[in-house]
């Protein structure tokens, strides 16, 4: 079963709801009377924006990019591939970038760098889950809901190898998981 793969639950779907509620209302304070566009950074943060449009109260809306940098190991490959591109213009209109994950900082520094230079009003990012012990980059997030140790996550979007995005919760792999995909041990 897929869930004999978990070590331990690090953030409970309790946890995670109450949290993304949190988050909701701070982003809903903060641009009360705008209408920002929520960039969803495919596929990760499928079920974040999913469940942090709901606790937003402002009008909203909403588009999608999806990027690909891990492919089927652990670390990042250093190089963000752009599947798809959003679907309308961001220029001058307030953005909040909605990411599964801060890592490497690798995918959102190159995020950031192409969206800025299509001029929006404002644009600031939102993570659901923040790995500084990993960073690269000089990125940091306006929004942060867990900050998680140094090891790898999966489930509420986040996957290994594509699998486990389905978990409602955030868990840590057994690490025979991926030493044996990995061919490691
Ligand atoms: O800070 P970084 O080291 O760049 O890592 C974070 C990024 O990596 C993951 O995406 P991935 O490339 O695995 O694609 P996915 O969202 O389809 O799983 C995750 O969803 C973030 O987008
Ligand atoms: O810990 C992680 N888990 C899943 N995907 C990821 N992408 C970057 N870091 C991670
Ligand atoms: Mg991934």
């Amino acid at each position: 079963m897929m869930k004999d793969d978990i070590e331990r639950i690090l953030i409970s779907q309790a946890e995670l709801e109450r949290r993304v509620a949190e988050l909701g209302a701070q982003i809903s304070a903060d641009y009360a009377g705008k209408e920002p566009i929520l960039v969803s950074v495919l596929r990760g943060s499928y079920i974040f924006m999913a469940d942090l449009t709901r606790h937003i109260d402002t009008f909203c809306r909403v588009d999608f990019m999806a990027v690909s940098s891990y492919g089927s190991g652990t670390v990042s490959s250093g190089q963000v591939n752009i599947i798809k591109d959003l679907s309308d213009s961001i220029e001058g209109r307030d953005v909040i970038v909605v990411e599964d994950i801060l890592d490497s900082g690798n995918t959102l520094h190159y995020l950031f760098q192409l969206l800025k230079a299509r001029h929006p009003a404002s644009i600031r990012l939102a993570t659901l889950l923040d790995k500084p012990s990993r960073r690269t980059k000089p990125i940091t997030a306006d929004y942060v809901g867990f900050e998680v140790p140094d090891e790898f996550v999966v489930g509420y979007g986040l996957d290994f190898d594509e699998r486990y995005r389905n978990l409602p919760y955030i868990g840590i792999l057994k690490p025979s998981v991926y030493k044996d995909k990995l061919g490691l041990e």
